[in-house]
C-alpha cells in the first residue's frame, strides 16, 4: 500500500507537486493519469526516495521507502527505462542489481524469462528497442519479488504485444494482492488495465475513484430521447433539473438524469418515447473534461474546439 499525506515538491518557484494525498490500496491496478508536466513522475519519484519532498510524507507498507531494510522486496520501480549501463548486458544489468541487494541468480532467469528477455538477455543493452528497454526496466522492478510495483509509463515504446502483455502482468500482479500503481497518458488503455484511476493536473488531484465512477460520474450521462410529445415530456425533466439539449425537432439530449428515471416519467404520463438512448462517456471523454483547466501544454490549431473555458469537474470527485 502507498499512502501519501500532504505531498509537495516545489523546484525553486515551480510547484510540481502540490499538497496532494491519496492511498493506493493492495490488489488493484491504480492508474495515475494526467497531462504532460502534471506531476506524475516527481509523484512517483517521491514515493521511491529519489526526490525528497518539499512538505508532506509518502510511506510504502508504512514506512517511508528509505526506511525499508530490503527496499527492492517492498517495492519495485520502473522510473526511466534508459537509466542503465548501455554497454552492460541485459543479463549483467540484472545481475549486478540481484547482486548488490542479496538476490539471487535464480531470481535474474525468473525475471528474464517472466519479462520475454530470454533472446536478447546476453546483448548489450546499449542496443535495445525502446520496448526491450522498458521490459529490463520492470524485469528490474520484480527482480526483489516487491508487493508494491510502481511502473512509470511502462506502455511506452511498446508495440500491440508488448502493452497487451504489461496489462496481463499489471492484472496478475493485481490479482496476486499486490499494489500496482501505474502512470500513462493513454486513456484507452488506463480503461482496460486499470480499476482505479488517481487523476493529476498541475499537480493537484483532481480525481480519486473507481474508474466506473469517473466515467459515470456526476451527472455527466447523457440520454438521447425522441418523441413526439415533447411538449408534455420536457416540463417535467426540466422541473427534475435535467437540463435538454434539442437536437432537431423531436429530438433531444438531456442531462442531469439517468435513462431510467426518463423512462419512468414518459411511462407515468403515457408519453410514447420512440427512442431512449444512453450516451456511453469513454474514460477519454471523462478525462478530457476532468483536465480541461489543468493543461500545462495546450496545442492550438487543428483542434476541434477552441480552448473551452472554465467548467465545473465531476462532483465528489475533486479533493
Ligand atoms: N528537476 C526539475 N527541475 C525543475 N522543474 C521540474 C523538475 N522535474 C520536474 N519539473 C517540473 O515539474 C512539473 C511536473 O513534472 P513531472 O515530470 O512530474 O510531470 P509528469 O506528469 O510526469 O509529466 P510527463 O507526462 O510529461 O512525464 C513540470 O512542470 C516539470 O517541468
Amino acid at each position: 500500500m502507498i499512502e501519501a499525506h500532504g505531498l509537495s515538491k516545489r523546484y525553486g518557484a515551480k510547484t510540481a507537486v502540490d499538497n496532494v494525498s491519496f492511498t493506493v490500496q493492495p490488489g488493484k491496478v491504480t492508474g495515475f493519469l494526467g497531462p504532460n508536466g502534471a506531476g506524475k513522475s516527481t509523484t512517483m519519484r517521491m514515493i521511491v526516495g529519489l526526490d525528497r519532498p518539499s512538505a508532506g510524507t509518502v510511506t510504502v507498507n508504512g514506512a517511508p521507502y528509505a526506511r525499508h531494510k530490503a527496499p527492492l522486496h517492498e517495492v519495485g520501480a520502473l522510473l526511466d527505462a534508459k537509466a542503465v549501463h548501455t554497454r552492460r548486458s541485459a543479463y549483467n544489468h540484472l545481475r549486478a542489481m540481484a547482486a548488490t541487494h542479496g538476490i539471487s541468480n535464480k531470481r535474474v532467469n525468473e525475471v528474464i524469462e517472466l519479462t520475454g528477455l530470454e533472446p536478447v538477455a546476453k546483448k548489450r543493452v546499449g542496443g535495445f528497442s525502446l520496448g526491450m528497454g522498458q521490459r529490463l526496466g520492470i524485469a528490474v522492478a520484480m527482480l526483489g519479488d516487491p508487493s508494491t510495483l510502481i511502473l512509470d509509463e511502462p506502455v511506452n515504446g511498446l508495440d500491440p504485444e508488448g502493452v497487451l502483455w504489461v496489462r496481463n502482468l499489471a492484472r496478475g500482479l493485481a490479482a496476486e494482492g499486490r499494489t500496482v500503481f501505474l502512470s500513462s497518458h493513454l486513456m484507452s488503455e488506463m480503461a482496460v488495465t486499470a480499476d482505479h484511476l488517481i487523476v493529476i493536473g498541475r499537480g493537484r488531484i483532481i480525481a480519486d475513484a473507481p474508474i466506473q465512477d469517473i466515467i459515470d460520474g456526476g451527472g455527466r450521462q447523457r440520454t438521447r430521447v425522441r418523441t413526439d410529445n415533447a411538449a408534455d415530456l420536457l416540463p417535467v425533466l426540466e422541473g427534475q433539473g435535467a437540463e435538454i439539449n434539442r437536437l432537431e425537432d423531436g429530438l433531444f439530449e438531456i442531462s442531469g438524469t439517468d435513462s431510467r428515471a426518463i423512462a419512468e416519467i414518459a411511462l407515468d404520463r403515457r408519453i410514447l418515447l420512440t427512442e431512449l438512448t444512453p450516451i456511453q462517456v469513454s474514460l477519454e471523454d471523462a478525462y478530457m473534461e476532468l483536465t480541461r483547466d489543468d493543461v500545462e501544454y495546450k496545442s492550438h490549431g487543428f483542434s476541434q474546439e477552441p480552448a473551452a473555458a472554465a467548467e465545473p469537474v465531476v462532483e465528489g470527485t475533486r479533493a
